[in-house]
């Protein structure tokens, strides 16, 4: 099959996942490999478990030579419709416990754990200081 300006959707594409009829789908183009199993020499195997998904990924990781992006016209059969490719989804953050944005008891914190010590010393020396002069 050559040729191909077709649109499909995911579903279509991933209808042809078995070895008598494998398409791929990689970098938006749909390509008919059926005929190209045997020969891959990376083995039939991966590409038939890169069906039905976009293989982009896939086919991008094992670095794949200009040879190899060559040959890929002649599998070629159409475009994917991008709108039926399922889109990341949104980020959402996972759910934190109550943050305290208000940093004023923080604050309130450090300054009385600054003060205590000080306050304590202040006492020693006050006693120490009252019980000399009681003495004396
Ligand atoms: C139309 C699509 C594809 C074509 C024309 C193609 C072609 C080739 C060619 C010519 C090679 C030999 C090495 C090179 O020249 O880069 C190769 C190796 C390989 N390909 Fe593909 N390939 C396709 C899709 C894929 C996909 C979707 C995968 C999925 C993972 C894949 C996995 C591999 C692996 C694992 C090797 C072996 C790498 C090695 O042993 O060095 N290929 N392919």
């Amino acid at each position: 099959m050559a040729g191909g300006s077709k649109v499909y959707t995911l579903a279509e594409v991933s209808a042809h996942s078995d070895r008598k009829d494998c398409w791929l789908l990689i970098d938006g183009k749909v390509y008919d490999v059926t005929k190209f199993l045997e020969d891959h020499p990376g083995g039939d195997e991966v590409l038939l478990a890169a069906t039905g998904k976009d293989a982009s990924n896939d086919f991008e990781d094992v670095g794949h030579s200009s040879t190899a992006r060559a040959m890929m016209d002649e599998y070629y059969v159409g475009d994917i419709d991008s709108s039926s490719i399922p889109t990341k989804r949104a980020y959402t953050p996972p759910k934190q416990p109550y943050y305290n944005q208000d940093k004023t008891t923080d604050f309130i914190i450090k300054i009385l754990q600054f003060l205590v010590p000080l306050l304590i010393l202040g006492l020693a020396f006050g006693v120490r200081f009252y019980t000399k002069t009681s003495t004396a």
